[in-house]
């Protein structure tokens, strides 16, 4: 298909010419370097001539801010070009606005990447396009107005596509403000407009879906079905490969995500920020849990059960993967080593969105990881960057088997509500902790301070904590307040003996409240049944746990509680992959079809049915006598 040729053609491109216009490597004004903007790209441009590309790089502009920039270039480059290679020219060139056409007749170039301002040719309602077409009117590039060197959109359009059909050279417009914007392109992301006839014969039957996203969805399919393919000491090794490049790239990873955290600072909640947040301690444990999975017994083909249906006719029940998976989840950029690993170890592909604070951590995270995925390619786990890709996603549904959405309450209904494709949420955790007549104090304090202060901001922390009223004569109802108060949590009465007692305390802003930070409400109780009660009408079915040294009464709870996760004397905050031993997780599916609770290898898998046979047929069901034995 075509869009996929192009991708080829680009992938494929050893001699590229890299056009950076001045204005996008110089600062507003004009008359300062953008040096953030010319060491990423000397970075990049220094890494593809690493791996054997021969790069013209052109500074566009005037000759006074080309020399500069072109200048600069010269000598970050100097520093970083590998060794001996010789393989990276400098070059000024005039024009800004006009392509570095005899440069790339010159060096038989077959690929040029214009970077500026512009993020590619937008259409009429200023969405950009991925594929330029010359048969649709109404195009011009998305020039930044506040740059007083913006393009001329028609002899930029025409040269484009002159270059591109009459000197089979691909022309790639794209903005420096992309994240790893060159190595991204190289890796056949479609970012940008793609001028390249290749690219317009599209697909029949792609009617729904913009034809990158369709494209991105059955390239995944193709590398799902390839990975499958595999032998299991094959997709073992990669993920051990997988595991090894997050240690190895420790530095890149931690640096990018530096950068997400730095902008993020004093503009988001502080949950936000903690969930943002990488630390070699993370990454340590990301290895550690990747490894485990490697570890894990076969996932694929495992038979489930094994019938004769009739003599010499057995049908055997399998595990399959799920097919192709797009999963969106929040600015918590551990959550994507994760899910790529469980992806590659049940054998899907993988289309995956997070959160846009973490768009350079999950860039490099993304990198490292498909470059270790080896022989079947990175197409088997694609980044989707706009909230407008999920959209065209969403309308896929002969392509996307399953859609994950990790996040808020707001995230989980608004997919529900777009997409035909079955939807598993994984949405926000109203925690509770029953404190029961028959805890023990000691205990309780423990498990309840840990299930809050652990980690405030996630989705299995306790958010309320429902006391027995029969602590309030027993001391117990001021040890709860201390502690939690000593742990640096803010209490937020609910109800009257709360109220009452804790007349400094705010009120909880509702009885259904996530707080996601080192606050929590505090309810007293009459018996069990009033916690359960509560708990069906304000919980959120994600984790929920009781305290107490009553077994018979702990079994009750266990049962009647209708979460995903119910604990006795244990902490909300088990409710994880890693602790559960499934090596990683998803999410916390608060769905209630085929996966609830952490979501690991299992909960990426379906089923099939073999049948193997010598003949039978079934001739109105006279062709065989069924015997319908259960062999296992
Ligand atoms: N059950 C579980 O496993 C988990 C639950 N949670 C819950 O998630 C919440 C915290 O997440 P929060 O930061 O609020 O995340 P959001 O729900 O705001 O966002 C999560 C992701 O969804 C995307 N998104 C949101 N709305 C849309 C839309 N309309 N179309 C396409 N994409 C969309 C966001 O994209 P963009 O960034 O571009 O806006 C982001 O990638 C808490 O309630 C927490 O409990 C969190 C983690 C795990
Ligand atoms: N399972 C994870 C928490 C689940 C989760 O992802 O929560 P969140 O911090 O809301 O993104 C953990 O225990 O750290």
């Amino acid at each position: 298909m075509s869009s996929e040729a192009s991708r080829l053609n680009v992938m494929a491109a050893k001699n590229i010419v890299i056009q950076v216009t001045t204005s996008a490597a110089m600062s507003k004004a004009g008359n300062q370097l953008n040096l953030a903007a010319i060491g990423s790209i000397a970075d990049q441009v220094s890494m593809l001539a690493g791996k054997g590309h021969n790069i013209q790089l052109v500074a566009s502009g005037t000759s006074t801010s080309g020399a500069k920039v072109s200048g600069a270039f010269n000598a970050l480059l100097s520093l970083k070009e590998p060794e001996g290679s010789g393989l990276i020219h400098v070059s000024t060139h005039p024009d800004e606005s006009s392509l570095a056409s005899s440069t790339i007749q010159s060096t038989g170039s077959t690929l040029l990447i214009y970077l500026s301002h512009a993020q590619g040719i937008v259409d009429s309602k200023g969405k950009v396009v991925s594929t330029y077409d010359p048969s649709t009117a109404l195009l011009s590039p998305s020039a930044d107005t506040s740059n007083p060197m913006s393009l001329s959109s028609s002899s930029f359009v025409s040269s484009a596509w002159e270059l591109a059909s009459g000197h089979g050279c691909v022309v790639v417009m794209a903005s420096t403000s992309e994240t790893d914007v060159l190595s991204r392109i190289m890796a056949g992301h479609q970012i940008g407009t793609v001028f390249d006839p290749a690219a317009l014969t599209t697909a029949a039957g792609s009617a729904v879906g913009s034809s990158s996203s369709r494209d991105m969805a059955v390239r995944a399919r193709a590398a799902s079905r390839a990975l499958q393919a595999l032998p299991t000491e094959e997709r073992v090794a990669i993920l051990n490969r997988v595991a090894a490049a997050l240690i190895q790239h420790q530095e890149e990873i931690l640096t990018e995500n530096a950068k997400d955290v730095q902008e993020a600072e004093g503009k988001v909640a502080d949950s936000l920020l903690q969930r943002l947040v990488l630390k070699p301690s993370k990454i340590s444990l990301l290895a550690e849990g990747i490894r485990a999975i490697a570890l894990q017994e076969e996932p694929i083909g495992k038979l489930l059960t094994k019938t004769e249906v009739a003599e010499g006719l057995i049908l055997d029940k399998v595990t399959a993967p799920i097919g192709v998976l797009l999963i969106i989840f929040e600015a918590r950029p551990d959550a994507l080593p994760q899910i790529a690993s469980l992806a590659i170890r049940s054998g899907n592909g993988l289309l995956l969105k997070g959160g846009k604070e973490a768009a350079r951590s999950n860039a490099v995270l993304h990198r490292v990881i498909t470059q270790a995925v080896g022989p079947v390619g990175p197409d088997l786990i694609s980044l989707v960057q706009t909230r407008e890709e999920i959209s065209d996603l969403l309308g896929l549904d002969d392509v996307i088997d399953l859609v994950i959405p990790r996040g808020s309450n707001a995230l989980v209904t608004h997919i529900q509500r777009n997409t035909k494709i079955p939807v598993l949420g994984h949405a926000d955790g109203v925690c509770h902790l029953y404190i029961d007549e028959a805890a023990d104090l000691s205990m309780a304090l423990k498990v309840m301070v840990d299930s809050k202060v652990d980690y405030p901001a996630a989705c299995n922390a306790v958010e309320k904590v429902l006391l027995h009223a029969s602590w309030l004569n027993k001391g117990g109802f001021d040890s709860v307040c201390s502690a939690l108060r000593d742990a640096g949590v803010l209490i937020h009465a609910e109800g009257e003996a709360v109220t009452r007692l804790l007349s400094d305390a705010p009120p909880a802003p509702s009885g259904r409240h996530e707080y996601s930070a080192l606050a929590c409400t505090l309810r007293v109780v009459g018996s069990m049944q009033e916690a359960i009660d509560h708990i069906h009408a304000y919980g959120s079915s994600h984790t929920d746990a009781i305290i107490t040294e009553d077994f018979s009464q702990a079994e009750s709870f266990l049962k009647a509680v209708d979460s995903a996760c119910v604990f006795h004397n244990a902490s909300t905050r088990f409710a994880d992959g890693f602790r559960f031993g499934l090596g990683a997780e998803v999410g916390i599916s608060t769905s209630r079809i085929h996966a609830r609770g952490p979501v690991g290898v299992e909960g990426l898998l379906t089923s099939k049915w073999i049948m193997r046979g010598s003949g039978q047929i079934v001739a109105k069901d006279n062709g065989v006598s069924y015997t319908h034995k259960r062999m296992s």
